[in-house]
């Protein structure tokens, strides 16, 4: 019930038709044209729902979203598939016609911009005298160097048409309204999809520092281009988050009221090693087992936010359910603890599996068939550890991305 009640809360279909409802004066009162334009793995969905409230107000329309994500024909929209997480042609033609599009606008016209995660490999026009082979060969190097995504995207802005405020710019004197879901730790806007229609509070001699930070060499021309710096200011921006993993939380924690459960949201930016953070909540579990600290029985503990895995070992699995295992072998035994992790995209590492739900008796039912529990972990085995537990999680794919959920439940 509470896996479901936060997909609702944090699914584009509701979330865009929500927010347009409740604010379609912010729309209404412009005295020109209306423009969409939709970036992201949710942008068909995001879309979808603007069109259903804004009907024929649109004067445009268009989607660019990652191959295999477009759902269909939407009337007045242009739809492209573009390459991920690394840009290709098909991203470069596709923002091309996204600038055409909101070409030669006046002050009296909107662009509605839907923003989402992978918006920045999925919208990319190169500054002049960079290509696209420039900036692939970057974004490989980037997103192998163990960069986070917040120092990946200040290199990735810094060499842009379109990122780091640069979009809003070419939309000027028109206004932009942005709807953003987050799939970045703490809601950074200026590091969504590489912040578009953002002032960047990012610099040019940041972006040099994480090249060097990661040991990144590149060409002469990606070092001049770097140093040309981004808008820190924009007047023609409005932006509102429509979804995160504060609102995932918020939903849970609820639910888990109405449920008559005692709540806690313990982080919603958790950002660990997925073992540490399951060792780390058992002895949470404990404590409210034992003491009623730092929350009474019966208690929901919650918390959002993105772990990280070093994969060594040859198993399968993912960050939600090397931590659900780390967190079944710290509290082996315990009665009336349960905790379930899992990612808001419905899909957790390379698994069919969203995450895992894990018991006291986990463990156990591991043995029973002969196997240790700890050489799964060992070996980042934890989707095989699960599914003989009976214990993963799986729904599909849910249609958003706003990170990982996690809820402790002790009675
Ligand atoms: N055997 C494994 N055990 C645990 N984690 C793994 C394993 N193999 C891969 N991973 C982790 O899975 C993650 C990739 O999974 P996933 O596709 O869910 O990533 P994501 O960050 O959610 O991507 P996106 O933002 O595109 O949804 C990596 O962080 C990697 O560390
Ligand atoms: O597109 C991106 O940059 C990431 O998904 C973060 O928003
Ligand atoms: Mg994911």
């Amino acid at each position: 019930m509470i896996i479901e009640r936060v997909r609702k809360s944090v699914v584009p279909d509701n979330t865009v038709k929500d927010w347009l409802t409740k604010n379609i004066e912010k729309l209404q009162n412009r005295k020109g044209k209306l423009i969409v334009v939709s970036i992201g793995k949710a942008a068909w969905r995001m879309a979808k729902a603007a069109k259903e409230v804004l009907k024929d107000e649109i004067e445009r329309g268009i989607i660019i979203t990652k191959y295999g994500h477009s759902e269909g024909n939407i009337e007045g929209f242009e739809i492209y598939e573009a390459g991920h997480p690394i840009p290709d042609e098909n991203t470069l033609n596709a923002t091309k016609r996204a600038l055409e599009l909101t070409e030669n606008l006046t002050q009296n016209d909107v662009v509605l911009f839907l923003v989402s995660g992978g918006g920045s490999a999925l919208f990319e026009m190169p500054v002049d005298g960079i290509s696209l082979k420039d900036i692939q060969k970057l974004n490989e190097a980037l997103l192998k160097s163990g960069a986070n995504i917040v120092e990946i995207n200040t290199v990735r802005k810094h060499l842009s048409k379109v990122k780091g405020g640069r979009f809003a710019q070419h939309v000027h004197p028109a206004k932009v309204i942005s709807l953003v879901l987050s799939d970045v730790l703490g809601d950074r806007l200026d590091s969504i999809a590489s912040g578009p229609a953002y002032p960047d509070n990012t610099t040019s001699q940041q972006a040099l520092e994480v090249l060097e930070r990661y040991k990144i060499t590149t060409s002469e021309s990606i070092l001049n281009a770097l140093k040309q710096e981004t808008p820190k200011e924009l007047s023609n921006v409005e932006t509102y988050i429509i979804g995160s993993v504060k609102v995932a939380c918020d939903t849970a924690q609820n639910v888990a009221k109405e449920l008559g459960y005692n709540t806690l949201i313990l982080t919603t930016v958790l950002d660990c090693e997925a073992k540490e953070a399951g060792r780390f909540l058992g002895s949470i579990a404990k404590e409210i087992k034992e003491n009623d600290r730092p929350v009474r029985k019966p208690a929901a503990v919650i918390l959002g936010g993105e772990t990280i895995v070093r994969v060594k070992g040859t198993g399968k699995g993912g960050r939600n359910q090397e931590l659900a295992l780390s967190f079944a072998l710290s509290i082996d035994g315990l009665s009336d603890v349960v905790l379930c992790s899992f990612g808001t995209d419905g899909t957790d590492g390379p698994t069919d599996a969203a995450g895992g739900i894990v018991d006291g008796q986990t463990v156990q039912r591991i043995k029973q068939v002969g196997y240790r529990a700890e050489s799964f972990l060992e070996n980042n085995d934890s989707y095989n550890a699960l599914k003989i537990a009976g214990d993963l999680l799986i729904t599909g794919p849910t249609g958003t991305n706003v990170n990982d959920l996690i809820v402790l439940i002790v009675g």
